[in-house]
């Protein structure tokens, strides 16, 4: 399996070298050359057996060669071993046609200790056997951090640096990220907002001097990796309601595009996936992305759901390279005219398969409160506001759709434990944090505040990670 990149001129690369460069040279996303497809006999053998051996099936054509004997299966059996629910990805029936799929019983509590707690166990793998070392840059809107953190820390051929929007995560993630006592983990709180923080990261990586200097890998979901490990969830999801004989949708919170795309990549391997529901806040560009086709940047507006504020969704790239027909040049110059002037329309050759199979809603604030109580009034459930407007998502395509008998799978993103205050103000009840973070807010918090400014930023990565002098 060979990565291309959607700007069209980056090397061509395998997956452990496609794993440790994460944005391509060339700006670009990586992407598998072909989908490898899972036919409708693998998809039946795979029902019954365990998240970790289907794990394994699922991303082996895409690993190849790489992590060869037991490598792959070692990584994925102590990724999932931290989990504090066997089933890694269980599924709760909300009523005869929905379900939520559980996916914040991970260490950090989100959905991102789903790809991150495997990303940790790959890196390890691949450094050890090639005796290098990396300096990771990643930026978050709360849940990548915490998450990527938890992975890295104390990995001896990892230094972290993570930045966040100084006031904009909610209290439990900033502490989640700041109370790490580890000598590798460094956090950045940047005066802006998450775009601000995602666009910093992104210019690092096009500092050809300086990712080489410092070797810089990524964290996010411009990672390949990220998304791979994100497919699997849906496989099994998809298995267990019924794949291959019977379609299944799926709905995602969505921001920075990257989970639901992983859904993409599942339906482009064949699983019969009918629809993507992508849920919005107030940071409603995907909603007129898919509603109209048209794309224009406004602000980033704080909401209760701040993990999912975002306007510029990184992985919307990795789709519009299939509407460019993969054709990377012409990706290129529209991004850089999407750059320069914030306003983008797809090509209209694909949009009718788009709009087939992505349908988009957006809630406000309080549209995403009263999605929050309704859940618990029927069934009990308290729900985070990102899980919420998923939720919501699922029943207005519900509502929409003119056949409504294919199960909706809507994905629980984070532990509601993560957004009390939210939690609180919808339901009355505030919900307590799992044991094994008792201590997080009363432990010592260790962050730098920075403004928005590349200089600054990569002057306090050289200073701090172990590979900016020798080199
Ligand atoms: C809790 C939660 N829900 C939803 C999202 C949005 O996911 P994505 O950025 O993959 O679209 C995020 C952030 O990524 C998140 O942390
Ligand atoms: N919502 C994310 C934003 C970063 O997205 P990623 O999937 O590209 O890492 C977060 O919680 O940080």
């Amino acid at each position: 399996m060979r990565y291309i990149s959607t700007r069209g001129q980056a090397p061509r690369l395998g997956f452990e070298e496609a794993l440790l460069t994460g944005l391509a040279r060339d700006g670009g996303l990586y992407v598998p050359e072909t989908w490898p497809q899972l036919g409708k006999a693998a998809q039946a053998r795979l029902a019954g057996q365990p998240y970790g051996a289907v794990a394994a099936q699922v991303m082996r054509p895409f690993v190849g060669r790489s992590l060869a004997g037991k490598a792959l299966q070692g990584a994925i059996a102590e990724a999932y071993g931290t989990f504090r629910h066997q089933a890694v990805a269980p599924l709760v029936q909300i009523d005869e046609g929905l379900w939520l799929m559980e996916l914040f019983h991970g260490p950090t509590l989100a959905f991102k200790d789903v790809a991150l707690q495997l990303l940790g166990q790959l890196y390890d793998r691949v450094l050890k056997a090639r005796g290098e070392r990396i300096t990771v840059i990643g930026a978050t809107s709360g849940d990548t951090g915490s998450a990527a953190l938890e992975a890295c820390r104390d990995r001896a051929a990892i230094d972290i640096f993570i930045l966040h929007p100084k006031g904009r995560v909610s209290e439990v993630q900033r502490r989640q990220m700041t109370t790490i006592d580890a000598a590798n983990v460094h956090n950045i709180a940047i005066d802006g907002s998450f775009d601000d923080c995602q666009d910093l990261v992104k210019a690092m990586f096009n500092d050809q001097a300086f990712r080489d200097r410092v070797n810089m890998a990524a964290v996010n979901s411009i990672n390949w990796a990220r998304v791979l490990a994100q497919v699997v969830y849906y496989v099994t999801g998809a298995i267990a309601l019924g794949a291959p004989h019977r379609a299944v949708s799926f709905a995602v919170p969505s921001g920075n595009f990257g989970n639901v795309y992983a859904g993409y990549a599942a339906k482009s391997m064949g699983l019969p996936i009918e629809r993507l529901i992508v849920g919005s806040n107030r940071n409603d560009i995907l909603t007129r992305f898919f509603s109209s086709g048209a794309m224009k940047i406004t602000r980033v507006t704080p909401s209760l759901s701040p993990s999912m504020d975002i306007q510029v969704s990184s992985n919307l790239e990795r789709l519009l390279f299939d509407l460019f027909d993969r054709k990377g040049e012409k990706l290129a110059a529209a991004m850089q005219e999407f750059r320069r002037s914030g306003h983008f329309t797809a090509p209209q050759r694909h949009w009718g398969r788009v709009a087939k199979t992505f349908h988009a809603h957006r809630l406000d604030d309080r549209q995403t409160l009263a999605a929050m109580r309704d859940v618990h009034r029927r069934t009990g459930m308290l729900v985070d506001p990102h899980s919420a407007i998923g939720l919501a998502a699922a029943l207005d395509a519900r509502r929409s759709a003119a056949k409504s008998a294919t199960p909706i799978i809507s994905l629980a993103t984070a532990h509601p434990a993560k957004f009390p205050d939210a939690v609180e103000q919808a339901t009355g009840i505030r919900p307590a944090l799992p044991s094994h973070l008792a201590h997080l807010m009363s432990a010592r918090e260790r962050l730098t505040d920075l403004p928005n400014d590349l200089a600054r930023v990569q002057d306090f990565v050289l200073a701090n990670t172990r590979l900016g002098h020798n080199r």
